[in-house]
């Protein structure tokens, strides 16, 4: 099976300089905006990124981050089974009398506008204000965003207040970045294919000054300039519901240990999940079991499997 999927491809773009640098996990002297300083241009094997995915999954089971999430009810529970399985801590806490205690702890904010109502609202906006006073990553995933008024509003109000990474499925991603409501909308589901919506990531990335990632059978990842692709998962993690809240959550907890490299750190989550999803269906019958695999997976992926199955691009 291993070796079936195995593959290895060149591609260029990746700061090798930046990454080599004696960066401290959990230092407050954190840049959201730094991936939009100018990087030399070098070429890097996919073996190279995979070493690198490696050492970032390394660092987020040796040094825990602590992860708040404010999400919705469908997805707490998987969200915070993969966050534990990777290694980090996740916190549900979405009390806006909460938020002024707790988290400015964090090293991480998760959000997510699932079931968005207006308190929550006002939560998520209190939380987003005081990590960003901290300098502290945050990444949202934008629900259903073109799904209707309220939500679409909020994601733009959100997107402004400058998150590290916006992470959604394809429909996502092209509502936000066509400034319009989805009347084709499938709520939670995408109605697009992820490589449908690379103009509007690489657009959405420039105008935001986030990085961008689209979820799909190919994952597209970029800051505006540069494009990446992973190629890892399987079709059926889109019958499990809440595989993408939890991808999100899992870019929150790499960027949480490397929030200097957003783009790399967005794109090992990314690859990460996708590979633990290849040796989940090894043994899964279903969806369901699947779920528990993907869990089981990513608790016990070592180095060796891992750098055999990861494939990420340059396009
Ligand atoms: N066709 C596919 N092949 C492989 N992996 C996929 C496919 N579709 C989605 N995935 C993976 O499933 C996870 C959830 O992505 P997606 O279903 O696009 O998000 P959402 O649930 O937000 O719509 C991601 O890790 C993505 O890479
Ligand atoms: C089905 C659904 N409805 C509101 S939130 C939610 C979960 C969506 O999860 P995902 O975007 O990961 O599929
Ligand atoms: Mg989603």
């Amino acid at each position: 099976m291993l070796e079936r999927i195995r593959s290895r491809t060149m591609f260029t773009g990746y700061n090798k300089k930046c990454y080599s640098c004696n960066f401290s996990p959990f230092s407050s002297n954190l840049r959201l905006m730094e991936h939009k300083t100018p990087t030399p241009t070098t070429t890097t094997t996919s073996s190279e990124w995979g070493s690198q995915a490696w050492r970032q999954l390394s660092r987020v089971r040796s040094s825990s981050p602590l992860i708040q999430c404010i999400t919705n009810y469908v997805s707490m529970d998987l969200m915070a089974n993969v966050l534990l399985s990777s290694g980090a801590s996740p916190a549900m806490i979405h009390s806006l009398q909460e938020i002024p205690d707790f988290t400015p702890h964090v090293h991480a904010l998760c959000i997510n506008v699932g079931t968005l109502t207006p308190d929550w609202l006002s939560a998520i906006k209190a939380a987003v204000n005081t990590v960003n006073e901290m300098h502290k990553p945050w990444v949202l995933d934008p629900v259903a965003a073109g799904s209707s008024g309220f939500r679409f509003k909020a994601c733009l109000e959100l997107l402004a207040l400058g998150p590290t990474v916006v992470r959604g499925n394809a429909s996502e991603i092209i509502a936000l970045h066509n400034g319009a409501l989805d009347t084709n909308s499938r709520g939670a589901d995408s109605v697009h294919e992820s490589t449908d919506a690379v103009v509007a990531a690489k657009s959405l990335a420039q105008t935001s000054g986030s990085i961008v990632a689209v979820s799909g059978a190919v994952d597209i990842i970029t800051d505006g300039q540069r494009v990446f692709g992973v190629h890892n998962g399987v079709p059926m993690l889109q019958k499990i519901t809440a595989t993408g809240c939890s991808v999100t959550a899992l870019i929150a907890a790499f960027v949480a240990i490397d929030p200097s490299h957003p783009l790399e750190a967005t794109t090992s989550a990314l690859s990460i999940f996708g590979v633990a999803g290849e040796i989940g269906m090894i043994s899964a019958k279903g969806p369901g079991s699947l779920r528990m695999h993907l869990i089981d997976s990513l608790n016990t992926l070592d180095e060796h499997t891992f750098l055999q199955l990861v494939k990420i691009t340059n396009l």
